[in-house]
């Protein structure tokens, strides 16, 4: 009998047309661990503000990144990561791959892993840091899909993998192609989060967001911390890359709002940079598995725009994960316990 494993990335419009970015952004943002104020703030902001107005922004950079043989970078290069990994897991294992907004559905994967008669679900949230707006997201939905099904399958979800060496050494030989001499200085820009949502990982409210730096490193009473496990994996990969503390610099991107979010922001930086002479910027993108709208289009683009009119000169994004050999054998890792792992290399 065969085991499933259900792969889940964030997700992505149908198409670039206003309808579909519309439709994308409404399932998106109206999910209350993404934007988690009182309901019906939340439907009169999303539906009657960022809906109708960001639509047709985004779907005008949607169509910007759209490939015309592959369509959406995001679902693209997550469909061949799942090619990669059911290559690498053979034919004891059914791979499917979801989205948590739009297409594929959740629904549609599960029911295809229930149809193809799998014995267990081990579900792998695509998110290297945790947060409660995605890895969080994914859990809580599939909880909420299968608790319907008539025979309730073992289902086992992993968690983040920010610190995992093949993450890390993943990112790092991504940038070997990049020569580091050619950049004064690297940014490792990671997906922001509204502050009191990176508090919320922190019940007894004893850490994050408390004095400055607080999020800046990791220990057990902060493991939970999004931050703080952003600001790990850039310091691994730098450490990997043999990058000192003085050439790189951790922010945060795609604020959405007039709330705070997670500090110091990526422009913010970015002018700092520039004023203090900085010329050639070297940006890794470590919260995303993929390429994306965020990374081509907001970093590849807006941000060398905007360096540049701050007086940098060159701004290079270091290419997602996408292809990565070695991403792929950090799936499979997550997908089968390490216990038959070590039996399988052994064999
Ligand atoms: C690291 C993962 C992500 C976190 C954390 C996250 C939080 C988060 N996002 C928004 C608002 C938007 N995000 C958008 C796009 C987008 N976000 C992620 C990942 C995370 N988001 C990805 C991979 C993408 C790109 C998808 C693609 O199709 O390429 C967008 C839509 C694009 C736009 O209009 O700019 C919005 C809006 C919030 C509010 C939030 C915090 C909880
Ligand atoms: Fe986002
Ligand atoms: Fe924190």
């Amino acid at each position: 009998m065969a085991k499933g494993i259900l792969l889940v990335n964030l997700g992505t419009p149908d198409s670039p047309s206003v309808r579909d970015v519309r439709k994308y952004l409404a399932e998106f943002l109206m999910d209350p661990r993404v934007i988690d104020i009182a309901p019906l703030a939340r439907l009169l902001l999303v539906r009657g503000i960022i809906v109708p107005f960001r639509g047709p922004r985004s779907a005008k950079l949607y169509r910007d990144i759209w490939d015309q043989d592959h369509g959406s970078p995001l679902l693209h290069w997550s469909r061949l990561q799942q090619k990669q990994l059911a290559e690498n897991l053979g034919s004891e294992y059914v791979v499917e791959l979801a989205m948590r907004y739009q297409n594929p559905s959740l629904e549609n994967a599960l029911e295809n892993l229930r149809r193809k008669g799998v014995d267990s679900i081990r579900v792998i949230p695509m998110f290297p840091q945790y947060a409660s707006a995605t890895t969080g997201s994914v859990i809580a939905r599939v909880m909420e899909l299968i608790r319907r099904w008539p025979v309730i399958l073992p289902v086992t979800f992993t968690g983040a993998f920010y610190d995992h060496p093949l993450l890390v050494k993943a990112f790092a030989a991504k940038a070997r192609a990049y020569r580091q001499e050619d950049h004064d200085h690297v940014l490792f820009s990671f997906h922001g989060l509204p502050l009191r949502q990176l508090q919320q990982a922190d019940p007894q409210g004893h850490h994050c967001g408390q004095k400055p730096g607080c999020c800046n490193s990791i220990g057990p009473e902060n493991k939970h911390c999004y931050a703080a496990q952003c600001h790990r994996t850039a310091a691994l990969v730098a450490a990997e890359l043999g990058i000192p503390a003085s050439k790189y610099t951790v922010c945060f991107q795609s604020r959405l709002g007039k709330a705070e979010w997670i500090r110091p922001y990526a422009t913010t930086v970015i002018s700092g940079l520039a004023a203090a002479r900085t010329e050639r910027l070297l940006v890794f993108s470590p919260s995303f598995v993929t390429d994306c709208l965020e990374t081509i289009e907001e970093i590849g683009k807006e941000y060398l725009e905007y360096f540049r009119k701050e007086g940098g000169k060159e701004l290079q994004l270091v290419e997602g994960l996408n292809d990565s050999a070695l991403f792929a054998d950090l799936l499979t890792l997550l997908a089968i316990d390490q216990a038959e792992f070590s039996m399988a290399i052994w064999a």
